[in-house]
């Protein structure tokens, strides 16, 4: 079993923590928080062992009634890898701890591709973590590119892709985020700094980017425009990432028509917190024109990383193929939605650590 902490138990790590309870061959040591709020009664409720992030705040879990296991140290001492869910820039800072203790670490997509070993997509270098120290899970939309890129360049050969991202403005738990009316070239710069971000990934593919925020919270939504090096047909593309299974092409038969439905679709289909692990891609969306691709895909921004960390802690640790660990992930969290329209009903939800 490899035991795996959680340092930072916000949207992203409690979202993994719960993930790697799911899977057979990984065992959740415990999860490191900064304050005893609800998310801390939350961990307690699911009976994972509860650390102090910040020792000096010890006292406050004591006075709330909660037992802790110990300090953020200690969390990391008993762990095989850490998952470092902390704001942008605390991931970095908390490197040196874990250097401290030779524990390897998972970073978000928050931290510099600098501070990290390898840059992290499972579909598209999974074989660059094996025995890094610390491996970075890019960030959501760096994630949804370069899954969609990954079957383009290797069945036709990407020749230019172009992205306009049309981001969320924060989670529906920032309160403090916005637009609240307006929309904003963000980053105003161009190109911006995803595509950069996804040649940490696939560094010869030529991308470039551009960036709006908007005043919405539950998805991203990118338009996609890839110049490919060959001229397949609608129908190829779409046999080809319907194959992937981290890639959901939805139906027109669903009658979706934005992220406002795909969110109450993956609440229906009973997936935990609403979550769509998947890039969607609306099916009815995909052109191609000579040698040009076209499609709009979402992204549900915290949601998409969770199986990106689970596969990055096996590769790290070098215990599984990428096509056997991705392959484990999906199954265990039931990531892949055509089953609900197309051929046989099965299981689109988590398995428990039990079953
Ligand atoms: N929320 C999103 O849409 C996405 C976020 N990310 C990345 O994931 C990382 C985490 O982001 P979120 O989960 O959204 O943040 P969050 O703010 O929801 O959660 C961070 C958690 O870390 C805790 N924390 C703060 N300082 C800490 C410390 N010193 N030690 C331990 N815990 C500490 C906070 O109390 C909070 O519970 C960031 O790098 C972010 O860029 C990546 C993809 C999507
Ligand atoms: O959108 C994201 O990052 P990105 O747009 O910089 O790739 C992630 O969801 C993190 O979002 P945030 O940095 O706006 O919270």
């Amino acid at each position: 079993m490899i035991r795996v902490g959680v340092n930072g138990y916000g949207t992203i790590g409690k979202r993994v923590a719960d993930a790697i309870r799911a899977q057979p061959d990984m065992k959740l040591t415990g999860v490191a928080k900064t304050r005893p709020n609800y998310e801390a009664e939350a961990a307690v409720r699911k009976g994972y062992p509860l650390y102090a992030a910040i020792p000096e705040r010890s006292d406050q879990f004591t006075d709330a009634g909660i037992d802790l296991a110990g300090e953020v140290e200690d969390l990391i001492i008993a762990s095989d890898v850490i998952v470092d869910a902390t704001p942008s820039g605390v991931g970095e800072a908390n490197c040196e701890l874990y250097e401290t203790y030779d524990t390897p670490a998972i970073l978000q997509g928050g931290e510099s591709a600098d501070a990290v070993d390898t840059s992290f997509v499972a579909r598209a270098n999974y074989d660059k973590a094996e025995g890094a120290d610390i491996v970075r899970v890019v960030s959501c939309n760096t994630t949804g590119l370069s899954r969609l890129l990954a079957p383009l360049q290797e069945e036709y050969g990407v020749e230019k892709a172009r992205v306009t991202l049309i981001r969320r403005g924060g989670d529906p738990g920032q309160v403090d985020r916005g637009p609240i009316n307006d929309i904003l070239p963000d980053p105003v710069t161009v190109p911006s700094h995803h595509g950069p971000d996804v040649k940490t990934i696939y560094p010869d593919v030529d991308i470039d980017t551009v960036g709006v925020k908007v005043p919405a919270t539950l998805m991203h939504l990118h338009s996609v425009n890839v110049t490919l090096a060959s001229q397949p047909t609608v129908a190829e593309v779409r046999q080809l990432l319907s194959d992937e299974s981290r890639l959901f092409l939805v139906p027109e038969v669903a009658g979706i028509d934005g992220t406002g439905k795909l969110k109450e679709f993956a609440m229906d289909t009973g997936r935990p917190r609403g979550d769509l692990w998947e890039n969607c891609i609306w099916d009815e969306s995909i052109a191609v024109e000579g040698n040009d691709l076209y499609l709009f895909q979402s992204i549900h921004q915290e949601a998409d990383v969770v199986p990106e960390n689970i596969d990055a802690i096996r590769a790290l640790t070098g215990r599984e193929t990428q096509e056997d660990s991705m392959a484990i992930t999906d199954d265990r969290l039931g990531v892949g939605l055509e089953s609900l329209f197309d051929g046989p009903r099965r299981r689109v939800v988590p398995h428990s650590a039990d079953d």
